[in-house]
């Protein structure tokens, strides 16, 4: 199995690039949508959030207010690595127990989309890796505009994560997504054209596929020796 690695900067595009590895049938896991599911009321991860961060994070109805843990997290470093750290095993085993079913589906080729993939060190697991690239200033115009948010916030939300310039320099293939969404479509067949290209015999042998083809041939192996060994008796 290839697991494709999709990072990037916060409003960078890695959503927008997800949707079109969607619409072309390759699965994605949204590490932001295990990120949600783990924080859910009642989850063990919510538990230890509340535990820490107090009651006055919660909603009337019990969920976590979003919009209220977000301000205290990114405008306090030790506090954002406090939640990371508590969040970090239930997003690790959320995104296994995902890409295990898409391996049990038999899926060849799937994407993670994490938006912390160097930061969490869980670049090792995924290859290529595609950073989603995108000059500071479009990248703070359009979270300011898809997110409502204040100047101040929004820069300490770009700031809360490491540069975009690193992580482009860790990658494996970079997308540019500076300009329109024509430019970047083109951009992204080319990108398609090198994820889909056949898998190496080191992933063909983490697919299901791969793994039953081992099975199968030590199974017939086994077998075989198995018949000459009590032929020979
Ligand atoms: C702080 C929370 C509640 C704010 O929720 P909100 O709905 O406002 O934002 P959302 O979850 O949609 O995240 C939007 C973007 O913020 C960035 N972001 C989220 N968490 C972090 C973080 N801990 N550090 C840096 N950037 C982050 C990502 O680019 C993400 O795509 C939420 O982001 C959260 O629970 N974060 C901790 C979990 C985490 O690390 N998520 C990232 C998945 S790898
Ligand atoms: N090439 C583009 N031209 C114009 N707008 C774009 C382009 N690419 C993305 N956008 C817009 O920019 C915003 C951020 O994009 P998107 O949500 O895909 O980023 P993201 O990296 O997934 O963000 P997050 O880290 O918050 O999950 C969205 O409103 C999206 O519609």
């Amino acid at each position: 199995m290839r697991i494709v690695g999709l990072t990037g900067g916060i409003a960078s595009g890695k959503s927008t690039v997800s949707n079109l590895f969607k619409v072309h049938g390759i699965p994605v896991v949204d590490a932001d949508l295990v990120a949600r599911d783990v924080l859910k009321k009642g989850s063990g991860g919510w538990r230890k959030v509340v535990a820490a961060f107090g009651n006055e994070i919660l909603l009337d109805n019990g969920e976590v207010d979003r919009a209220k843990l977000g301000q205290i997290v990114f405008s306090d470093p030790g506090k954002r690595q406090l939640l990371n750290r508590l969040l970090a095993p239930f997003i690790s085993s959320g995104i296994f127990w995902e890409v295990f079913k898409l391996w049990m589906k038999g899926f060849k080729v799937i994407v993670l989309d994490v938006p912390l993939l160097f930061e969490a060190k869980m670049d090792g697991w995924t290859k290529p890796i595609i950073v989603v690239w995108v000059d500071p200033e479009t990248q703070l115009q359009r979270l300011l505009a898809r997110d409502r948010a204040s100047e101040e916030d929004a820069r300490n939300r770009i700031n809360a994560q490491m540069s975009l310039d690193l992580k482009r320099s860790k990658a494996d293939i970079v997308i540019d997504n500076t300009g329109s969404l024509e430019d970047l479509n083109e951009q992204f067949q080319n990108v398609l054209f090198q994820v889909k290209r056949p898998l190496t015999w080191t992933e063909f042998g983490l697919s299901r596929q791969g793994a039953f083809s081992v099975l199968l041939s030590v199974t017939i192996g086994v077998l075989i020796c198995r018949k000459f060994y009590n032929n020979g008796l």
